[in-house]
């Protein structure tokens, strides 16, 4: 076993249907052999449960495999008037272990600040679930060589607001905005220096937690580039967009981040 198990998170974004979570668990009990890496599924909210059902349905076939829930977004606050919004403890209820934070869709699309990202992160583990915080640099950015200053950035804002130690008990996803569905993945040496750039800023403070926590890359990760992509040593699996919405392609990158 890896020092850190590798990870393969499903991001559907607005994608999907309950039949695609059916197909996938029909390919994987027959083809999930073992609990060498964590699958992670990321439904839209309106499914978390029809899949929560399906993967409970399946579990005594899965032989090991650790699946588990996790959802796209979150809110910063625990209730109220907050139209549209799913709480922290709503998750948790709905039996996600996980939630991504901070996707650049939604700090890009919908106006999320690093500190709004800071705030969403800190909800997720008073309710008892994992963050996966996601960050990455534009394509100008990495241009102009600014790819450590954002990512520090991004990074410091959530440091700052919770501490090293929380990261303890978190998931980082490098996801380089340039190549989120794009289908230009970053190559493995840049994905490798940014990963090591991420674990030497949290090692600074906690060596410990700069040595367990697990980054994942995030952008056009396929069959194709995955092994390259996850034998890096500081690349410890991926958060898969476009290739979770097909089955055949989910199954095969969760094989190879069970032999990486
Ligand atoms: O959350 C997933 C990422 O945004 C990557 O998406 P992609 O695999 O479609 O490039």
């Amino acid at each position: 076993m890896a020092l850190r198990r590798p990870m393969i998170a499903g991001n559907w974004k607005m994608n999907g249907s309950a039949e695609l979570a059916k197909e996938l668990f029909k390919k994987f009990t027959a083809k999930l052999e073992n609990d060498s890496a964590e699958v992670v599924l990321c439904p839209p909210s309106i499914y978390i449960e029809s899949v929560r059902q399906q993967l409970e349905a399946n579990k005594a076939q899965l032989n090991g495999a650790l699946v588990r829930m996790g959802a796209q977004n979150v809110s910063q606050h625990n209730f109220g008037a907050y139209t549209g919004e799913i709480s922290a403890k709503m998750l948790n209820d709905a039996g996600c272990q996980y939630v991504i934070v901070g996707h650049s869709e939604r700090r890009r699309m919908y106006g999320e600040t690093s500190a709004i990202v800071a705030d969403k992160f800190a909800a997720a583990q008073k309710a008892g679930l994992t963050p996966i915080l996601c960050v990455g640099e534009s394509g100008p950015a990495r241009e102009a060589r600014r790819t450590f200053e954002v990512i520090a950035e991004e990074l410091d804002v959530v440091i700052e607001k919770n501490g090293t130690l929380a990261f303890d008990n978190a998931i980082i996803a490098y996801e380089p905005l340039w190549a989120v569905g794009t289908g230009k993945s970053a190559t493995p040496e840049q994905a490798q220096e940014v990963h090591a750039f991420i674990r030497s800023r949290l090692s600074e403070v906690s060596p410990f937690i700069g040595e367990k926590i697990r980054i994942l890359y995030g952008g056009s990760v396929t069959p194709s580039n995955a092994a390259d992509l996850f034998s890096q040593p500081d690349v410890d699996g991926g958060l898969i967009g476009g290739a979770s919405l097909n089955s055949t392609e989910f199954l095969s990158l969760c094989s190879i981040a069970m032999s990486s």
